[in-house]
């Protein structure tokens, strides 16, 4: 990398609905057939329980910043993180007349396919990149790659999936993650401000609802990355995605992989960046590795 180059933009706009209608990218090396041949997009998609006002695409900076220091980047064509419209949160209000923080499904996924469409026709990597999500940005991860029941637009033609999802501290099974923390009423609230209160739609848009043989065959690797000591989001959410991949013939090695990778730290170890970019580093080797 030439770091007398390296080109950072913020705020592109992809969509007119609202200010949080942008994603931001940082180019490492000019943009080239020839690098893309041989590097991947790192494309980033931010947590906070589809609600929370302060979890932006910024949010990956400090994980892009371990990575465009180490050996890694070599292995890197670009980076590109994705701001979405928001749910209402419960206690951070909104303002009334904020387009950005009244979103409720499909409104997320629908900006982050338009948001992928957009980094896609733009810098056209295809299917060389790594979808990375956090928290409720692993589930958006996921739904990218599942059947796109929820698309109101044609827009589903347009994007290609990723080679390889990292799910960092995901929600996987939105009835089992208020289920599990019944005794805590601010999950069952977010999950309804973001779906409403039909569980059988909490459940059908659950990445353990998949059906990935159909959705996404040329999916080669998952990996699932999450720590012991995430207080949020309970390891069984992670143990209850592994099975569900298993069922469908994701195994240890082969073709299509499931990987699982301990991380240490607490569910926002985004703050600190270098466990988020160990667990890109380790997606790119596994990922080179057959
Ligand atoms: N991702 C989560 C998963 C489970 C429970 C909470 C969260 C949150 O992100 C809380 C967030 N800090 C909020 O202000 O809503």
């Amino acid at each position: 990398m030439n770091p007398d180059w390296l080109q950072q933009k913020t705020d592109v706009r992809y969509a007119p609905h609202s200010a949080l209608n942008t994603y931001q990218v940082c180019l490492p090396r000019p943009p080239s057939p020839e690098s893309l041949e041989k590097r991947l997009w790192i494309i980033y998609i931010h947590g906070g329980a589809w609600c929370d006002p302060d979890q932006d695409a910024t949010t990956f900076n400090p994980a892009q910043e371990v990575l465009l220091q180490s050996q890694n980047i070599e292995q890197i064509a670009g980076f590109a993180s994705i701001n979405y419209r928001l749910a209402p949160h419960s206690i951070k209000i909104p303002d009334p007349d904020d387009p950005s923080r009244h979103a409720v499904h499909p409104d997320h996924i629908q900006d982050v396919l338009a948001a992928l469409a957009h980094v896609q026709q733009t810098y056209l990597f295809g299917e060389r990149y790594i979808l990375v999500g956090h928290s409720c940005g692993a589930t958006l991860a996921f739904q990218v790659a599942m059947d796109r029941q929820w698309r109101a637009t044609n827009l589903s033609n347009k994007i290609v999936s990723p080679l390889a999802i990292l799910a960092i501290e995901g929600i996987y099974d939105l009835p089992a993650l208020v289920e599990h923390n019944r005794e805590i009423p601010y999950y069952r609230t977010f999950v309804t401000s973001a779906f409403r209160s039909d569980e059988a739609v909490w459940r059908s848009v659950s990445p353990t609802s998949a059906d990935l043989n159909a959705s996404w065959p040329t999916g080669k690797l998952v990996v699932i990355a999450h720590s012991r000591d995430d207080e949020l989001v309970e390891w069984q959410q992670a143990d209850l995605i592994l099975q569900s991949l298993q069922g469908q013939n994701f195994h240890d090695s082969g073709a299509r992989k499931a990987r699982v990778l301990e991380l240490s730290g607490t569910h926002d170890l985004w703050r600190g960046g270098v466990e988020v970019a160990r667990a890109v580093e380790f997606t790119l080797k596994e990922l080179t590795s057959s």
